[in-house]
């Protein structure tokens, strides 16, 4: 008899596929045929398992991925907590919106958390940022402003399978707020798996951990990001104001350029839309049709 089941991989381990299934954790190994057809299943791929009758438990089908983003790889990411320091880097704008830009091109969902608002205590500078940030939130971004309060809430924000993960610049502190979420699921929960909390790994991996009704990755993601694959006409979309604001304008498909009757074009003046944001989509739109990164993100 073999039985068939449905999961997510949560871990590789040499070889080995961790595949987190409604009875629990099964161990698995990849069918061959995945080699011949050069498919290699990911941390966050949704699969279909086989067990024997010896208990040997096979991954056999990878089903089908929503994405595939961040170095080591996580697949089908519903969500991005994204880490923007206030300094040491210091805050920006531009920086946050590609950031921004970029998830909302992959379908990823982003909360945003501001570090290091400490070190700036109650100086003008984080009323400043805090300003521009309210400007995210009224655009339909959840901002925190505190490590704890965000510790808390996270296991309430994560839903049933979603996969979660952290991302921002260099520095910014995601292994920081990683490692203070870990600590606070494992004292609620206490039931991070003990497959996942081997300590010593050789190389740098990436595994899920359970968190609420889904998983957050234990890797603190990435931090570079390369928009030059977005198509150009269609980064507009990815800019959630503009995009709702262009059903007002008066051209299907309006670039938002000199096009006139354009809404984004009359929000922008009537300061509804940041400057900051409209100068970062032309500013993308020029890096797009070059094709590279700007030299000061290299
Ligand atoms: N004062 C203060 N320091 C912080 C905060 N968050 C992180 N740091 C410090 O900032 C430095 C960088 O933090 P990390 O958590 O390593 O940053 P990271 O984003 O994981 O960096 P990479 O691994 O390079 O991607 C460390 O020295 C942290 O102690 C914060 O909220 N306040
Ligand atoms: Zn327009």
């Amino acid at each position: 008899m073999i039985r068939q089941a449905e999961g997510t991989v949560i871990g590789l381990i040499a070889g080995f596929y961790d595949v987190q299934t409604e009875e629990g954790l099964v161990r698995t190994r990849a069918r061959g045929v995945f080699r011949q057809k050069k498919q290699k299943p990911v941390v966050g791929d949704h699969v279909e398992i086989q067990i024997d009758d010896h208990g040997t438990s096979y991954l056999v089908k990878i089903l089908p991925r929503v994405n595939r983003i961040g170095r080591p790889a996580v697949a089908n990411v519903s969500h991005v907590l994204l880490v923007i320091s206030a300094v040491q880097p210091d805050f920006s704008v531009q920086l946050l919106d590609r950031f921004l830009t970029f998830f909302s091109w992959q379908k990823v969902a982003v909360t945003i958390y501001l570090s290091k608002s400490d070190l700036l205590d109650n100086s003008p500078k984080l009323d400043e940022i805090k300003a521009s940030l309210g400007y995210y939130e009224k655009i339909g971004y959840s901002v925190f402003y505190n490590a704890n309060d965000l510790g808390k809430e996270i296991p309430n924000l994560i839903s049933e399978g979603q996969i979660w993960t952290l991302a921002g610049q260099s520095g910014a502190g995601k292994s920081t707020l990683l490692n203070k979420i870990k600590e606070d699921a494992n004292q609620e929960t206490g039931e991070i798996s003990q497959v996942l909390n081997r300590g010593k790994h050789t190389t740098r991996q990436v595994k899920l951990f359970k968190l609420g009704s889904g998983f957050l990755a234990d890797t603190p993601g990435f931090s570079a990001i390369d928009l030059t694959p977005i198509k150009l006409n269609q980064l507009k979309d990815y800019f959630v104001e503009f995009n709702k604001a262009s059903q007002y304008c008066k051209f299907r498909g309006c670039q938002h350029l000199k096009e006139p009757g354009c809404e984004v074009k009359k929000l922008l003046e009537e300061k509804e839309i940041l400057n900051s944001r409209y100068e970062d989509y032309l500013a993308m739109r020029t890096e797009i049709s070059e094709g590279r990164m700007p030299e000061y993100l290299k």
